[in-house]
């Protein structure tokens, strides 16, 4: 039976675009790290657009290249058309955006996860999270967010002891569908829309996580029992349509630019196929078929109680909520070269199917289209993110970190961003326990009470538990933590190691607001928490000046260096490149028109646009500078906001809720007002 009940130093559980990025940063780290997945088949799979990047969001992509993550390189060697948005604007707000062959995506993710040293894949679902108690007491009101959350579970009876104790837990053990239990240092949970998944297409649900794949049951009631707050989300995507049953003819071609600019600061050039995208705008007859059938919408009719993405409205949403328009514009994407499948940007929709035929054959060269795929929405279970700390480990269980979807974000590079802060801080945290807590040992055969069974009264993993069935649920997790727990400590203690349940500390990396836009979307996420899918801005960076994509290396790569994720020497590279920067950008503020002299034309690209917004960047400068005073000023994760009289009833719940670590984290709870900051910075000096 060796191998089976193996043990790991970090396992990610979900191969999606945030868990892919976390479990490569973690085996390059060098931790022995498995990536458990529903399917393989299916790793790094792009629910919906084929496409990377865009505004704010080809930012983070950049971002994640300099950090040491995969999605840029992915992209360059899988993309199908490029184009630089914003390109008459200024560099703040520019943006590589790159349509991606998605097949082709997603096999290369899947190459390089099986081939990096130090990770193993396993396909399976996790259901079950072990835990023991430590001995460090729970924030005070972690979790006051309760009772705001829609879909919120509030059941007290089946937490854990520890959660009742209100003590800090630790992560021992998962456990997967198929009976294995693995014991972990830490785990990083990155499962996107699949906890309870449901798709909705007109009157038509079932449980789902993404068309054609399970959704995945079990999990969500564990994070209950540990205490989290989980709430529903929707989301959608369009219908996909064969190519050959549309007539490009009347279409407007939009083409790819010429330029090619690689989103991976290693590839020099990126030499690929280019086609073309096309677009399309719906009509008022498209109009008329929607407003006639929106109460067959589930989003209408009331079925659907998820909220869903703001920023990225269904095509019944356009219509009815913006009426005055007489038409809306649709990109038409090809979505692999390898398949016949187009991609209708801009049309997602859960109305039934023969609805969306109806309205599809109202575009002109639709007439005789076939639908292969339908648009459809989803909806699944997410966990409040202000039960986070910036390094995206959880409040209420040392060493288990959360990433992607699951924490209320859309899109594939904000998952991804967010995956490789997770990775990295997962990694640094069994460093840590690996030096503290001593050695892991297997879990024995026949400790495992789950298997799930379809067999009649066994116990099986459903869309829709009882109260009975999570009370069976909490008593075979309660039996399966016992007895992981007592080998593990049993086998510690063997060892002359007596810190099973201390909880080693770290220094996590936390990218800041003036960083990385993967910062300011952490710290939104951890500080504001979300009751809709989150997506990226430029609008949400304050210090966007600093934020340009060409020069994420220039933030980035000392961080990366430090972690251990990239060598001395692509660090070394780094500095040259900046010095260089540096000497160009001298040359052009005496003169800005001066020739190149030489330097590399990437080098000379970054001096122009320094030495253009130098005047703003300094200014900038001094602003973070100020703000970097109150923002690092550090507040004790136990501090007691009941000794400030002056403060608010509402102000101190609110501060408790979210316990910052930080006065500048503090400042941006909303509705905390900068009064409420100087009584901090008062009994904090
Ligand atoms: C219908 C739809 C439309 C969307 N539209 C867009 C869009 O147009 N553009 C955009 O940017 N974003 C869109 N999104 C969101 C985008 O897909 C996600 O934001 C992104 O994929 C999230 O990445 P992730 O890694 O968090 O999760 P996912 O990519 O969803 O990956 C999660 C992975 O975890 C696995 N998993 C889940 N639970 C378990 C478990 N318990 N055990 C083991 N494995 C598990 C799943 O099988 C899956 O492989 C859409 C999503 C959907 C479903
Ligand atoms: N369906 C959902 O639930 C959901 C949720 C979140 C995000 N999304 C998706 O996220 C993606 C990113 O959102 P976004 O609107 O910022 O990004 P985008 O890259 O699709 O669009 C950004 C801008 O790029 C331009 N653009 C779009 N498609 C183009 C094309 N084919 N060729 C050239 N230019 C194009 C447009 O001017 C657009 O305003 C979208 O495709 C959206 O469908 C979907």
């Amino acid at each position: 039976m060796a191998g089976f009940y193996d043990f790991y130093d970090v396992a990610v559980v979900g191969g999606g675009h945030a868990g892919i990025e976390a479990a490569l940063a973690s085996a390059r780290m060098g931790l022995k790290t498995l990536l458990i997945t529903q399917t393989v088949d299916s790793i790094s799979r792009m629910s919906c657009n084929p496409s990377i990047g865009g505004i704010a969001k080809g930012n983070i992509v950049r971002e994640i290249d300099a950090l040491g993550g995969e999605m840029g390189k992915l992209i360059d060697k899988s993309m199908i058309q490029f184009r630089m948005l914003n390109k008459s604007r200024g560099p703040a707000v520019q943006a590589p955006r790159s349509q991606a062959d998605k097949l082709l995506y997603s096999s290369l993710a899947r190459q390089t996860v099986e081939t990096t040293p130090n990770l193993f894949t396993l396909m399976d679902t996790v259901v079950d999270l072990l835990t023991t108690e430590s001995e460090t007491p729970l924030p005070p009101a972690e979790s006051a967010q309760s009772g705001q959350i829609p879909g919120e579970f509030t059941e007290k009876d089946v937490l854990t002891e520890a959660a009742k104790n209100g003590k800090r837990q630790k992560i021992t053990a998962v456990v997967t569908e198929r009976g294995r239990l693995i014991p972990v240092r830490s785990v990083v949970l990155t499962t996107g829309t699949f906890l309870g998944g449901r798709i909705f297409i007109g009157e038509y649900d079932a449980p789902c996580g993404r068309i054609g794949e399970q959704a995945a049951f079990g999990l969500t009631q564990s994070l209950n029992r540990l205490g989290f707050t989980t709430g529903r989300l929707k989301t959608g995507t369009p219908p996909r349509i064969l190519k050959h049953t549309v007539d490009f003819s009347s279409l407007e071609i939009q083409a790819g630019d010429d330029v090619i600019v690689p989103f991976s600061f290693e590839d020099e050039e990126v030499t690929r196929p280019q086609v073309p995208c096309h677009l399309v705008y719906t009509n008022a007859k498209t109009h008329e078929i929607i407003r006639e059938n929106i109460g067959r919408s589930p989003l209408y009719s009331g079925k659907i109680h998820g909220i869903g993405p703001r920023y990225c409205p269904s095509i019944e949403d356009k219509v009815m909520r913006f009426a005055e328009r007489e038409r809306h514009q649709l990109f038409v994407e090809p979505e692999s070269l390898a398949t016949d499948e187009i991609y209708l940007n801009g049309l997602s929709s859960s109305l039934p199917e023969e609805v969306q035929d109806a309205f599809l054959r109202t575009l002109p060269g639709f007439e005789n289209c076939h639908v292969a795929r339908p648009g459809y929405a989803v909806e699944y279970d997410y966990v409040e993110p202000t039960q986070l700390f910036p390094s995206l480990e959880t409040k209420r269980v040392a060493g288990l970190f959360n990433a992607g979807q699951i924490n209320g974000t859309s899109g594939y590079e904000e998952a991804a961003g967010q995956g490789l802060v997770a990775g990295i801080n997962a990694a640094l945290y069994a460093r840590s326990h690996k030096e503290k807590c001593g050695s892991l040992c297997m879990a024995k055969s026949g400790m495992g009470q789950v298997p799930a069974s379809a067999e009649p009264n066994a116990f099986a993993f459903k869309s829709h538990f009882t109260l009975e069935e999570i009370k069976h649920f909490a008593e075979i997790s309660e039996k399966e933590t016992h007895a992981v727990n007592s080998l593990l400590e049993d086998f510690q203690k063997q060892q002359g190691n007596e810190n099973f349940h201390k909880i080693p500390e770290y220094e996590p990396l936390i990218l800041g607001r003036d960083e990385a836009y993967i910062g300011v979307l952490i710290d939104d996420l951890v500080t504001l928490g979300t009751k809709e899918p989150y997506r990226m801005f430029t609008a949400r960076a304050e210090y966007r000046l600093k934020l340009r994509h060409d020069t994420a290396d220039r933030r980035l790569a000392e961080k990366a260096f430090k972690v251990g994720i990239k060598t001395q020497a692509q660090f070394e590279a780094t500095k040259l490149k900046y010095q260089q920067v540096e000497e160009a950008t001298e040359i052009l503020l005496k003169k800005a028109d001066a020739e190149n002299p030489g330097f590399p034309a990437i080098v000379w690209e970054i001096a122009q646009e320094d030495a253009k917004y130098k005047y703003y960047i300094e200014k900038q400068d001094a602003r973070v500078a100020k703000m970097h005073k109150m923002e690092h000023f550090h507040i004790p994760a136990d501090f007691d906001y009941g000794k400030i009289p002056a403060l608010s009833g509402e102000s101190r719940q609110k501060l408790e809720a979210v316990r910052p670590l930080t006065l500048g984290q503090a400042s941006r709870i909303s509705g905390i007002r900068n009064s409420d900051i100087m009584l901090l910075m008062v009994y904090l000096k």
